[in-house]
């Protein structure tokens, strides 16, 4: 641990109306909710989230970074009185607009109307668009910062670290040279609630480190990547990030934490020299089943593919994901049910909104009775999904006869050909199977 901002284990409590030091001159003034068990919608958190905001005092004034959600800007502003004044505050930093950290951000710009705010140049549309300030006030002035950019404090000097996209467009980072705290955002954050506060006092909170990866920061890797190569060359002795525990004991290690899991999907490839196929299915009766395997046995015709076949009425969403994230196309295969594909196929492709699918290659097929829905329903969430449909979906009234079978392998071919680039890019049709 760091002996700079060692302390002794009672008074690193956090206390309600208290602020609690985590760097010399610098206090935690966030918020706990220990009792949410959903954060957004779509995360589940065991222990509850914080909404962590922090005030920086220098010999020229006082800054405040992020604030909290609005239901609990009473805690904020409790701990925010009891170690600064309003009339002190000259600079306000917002490094990611969401609720949960803007809540505040309105009644704090009222009550130091003298203070700047800062933020960064992808913020200033959303600002206008989720702080609307009443109408008998004027809007909220701001400026605007990018990498490079500083403000100082006197003796502090706050330094800007431009990281968009973790995980909203405007999101930023914000350095505090003299001790080498970084004021993350969201990245690095995770949702545990743990009054102890920081990660050498708290409970085991890796799951949710990693689940918080997963779920908000894998699909931007290569901006994570980006922003490590300028986080990593900072001193660093402490991390403060706006959502779990402070990161004083060896802060490094989340960074490389960060750099493992943004580098697996280059990494884990199954196969450097062939490209990937993977293909899912479902089926009642056998049909789409059948199809699956021709189109399979078609794909592996062509040299340099290799192909991977599933039935994903046997199988977990989490893992298939992770193999989809490396692999460089996937056909779905659903008959259609009640004029719909099935709900498996629907989870598989609501869980692909995870991790990155532009440039990957799609493909769906399908047995049918009489309306035959599904294949072309697959098709278009897939190119709303961002990946290619190089062979228009193929569908076949109930049994396959062996010519039908026959146009799955073609479709099999298409496929492959598509994905070596022998197709040179076109779309083919189903007449063009034959
Ligand atoms: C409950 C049920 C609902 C169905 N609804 C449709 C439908 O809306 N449109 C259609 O074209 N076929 C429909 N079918 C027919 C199936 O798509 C057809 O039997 C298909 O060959 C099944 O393929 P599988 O063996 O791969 O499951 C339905 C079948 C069942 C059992």
């Amino acid at each position: 641990m760091n002996a700079a901002v060692a302390a002794d284990s009672t008074s690193e409590l956090v206390r309600p109306g208290e602020a609690l030091e985590v760097a010399p001159g610098v206090h935690w003034i966030g918020a706990l909710d220990p009792t949410l068990r959903t954060f957004d919608i779509i995360l589940r958190t065991a222990n509850g989230t914080t909404y962590n905001a922090y005030l920086v005092r220098g010999t020229e004034g006082v800054a405040v970074i992020d604030t909290v959600k609005a239901g609990f800007a009473d805690d904020f502003f409790a701990r925010l009185e009891s170690v600064a004044r309003y009339d002190e505050i000259r600079v306000i930093v917002l490094n990611h607009l969401e609720p949960d950290h803007s809540g505040a951000l309105p009644e704090l710009m009222r009550r130091a109307p003298q203070a700047r705010l800062y933020i960064s140049t992808r913020a200033t549309s959303m600002l206008k668009a989720l702080l609307k300030p009443n109408e008998d006030e004027r809007p909220f002035e701001y400026q605007t910062v990018g990498t490079g950019d500083a403000v100082s404090l006197g003796d502090r000097t706050l330094r800007f670290l431009h990281t968009p996209f973790l995980h909203w467009p405007d999101t930023q980072c914000t350095y505090l040279v003299e001790e080498g705290v970084l004021f993350s955002g969201d990245v690095f954050g995770c949702h545990h609630c743990d009054s102890r506060l920081f990660n050498d006092r708290c409970g085991d909170f890796r799951f949710a480190f990693d689940y918080y990866y997963a779920h908000i920061m894998r699909p931007f890797k290569t901006h994570v990547m980006k922003a490590l190569s300028l986080i990593e060359p900072l001193p660093l002795k402490l991390v403060a990030p706006t959502h779990g525990p402070i990161l004083r004991d060896r802060p490094r290690r989340y960074l490389t934490r960060y750099r493992e899991l943004s580098s697996a999907s280059f990494t884990e490839r199954l196969d450097d020299t062939h490209k990937t196929l993977l293909i899912f299915y479902m089926s009642s009766y056998g049909n789409t089943a059948r199809m699956a395997e021709a189109i399979r046995d078609g794909a592996e015709e062509t040299a340099g593919v290799r192909v991977s076949l599933y039935d994903l009425e046997g199988g977990e969403l989490a893992p298939f994901v992770d193999l989809i994230e490396s692999a460089d196309a996937l056909a779905l295969g659903s008959p259609t049910i009640n004029g719909d594909a099935v709900k498996p196929i629907w989870d598989l492709l609501s869980s692909l909104a995870v991790i990155d699918l532009k440039g990957k290659l799609g493909a769906a097929f399908g047995s049918y009775g009489w309306t035959g829905e599904a294949v072309r329903m697959i098709e278009d969430r897939m190119r709303g999904l961002k990946m290619r449909v190089p062979v228009a979906g193929l569908r076949i009234k109930l049994i396959p006869t062996e010519a039908e079978l026959d146009d799955c392998r073609a479709f099999g071919r298409a496929l492959a050909a598509a994905m070596t680039g022998a197709d040179a890019g076109q779309t083919t049709e189903l007449a063009d199977l034959a």
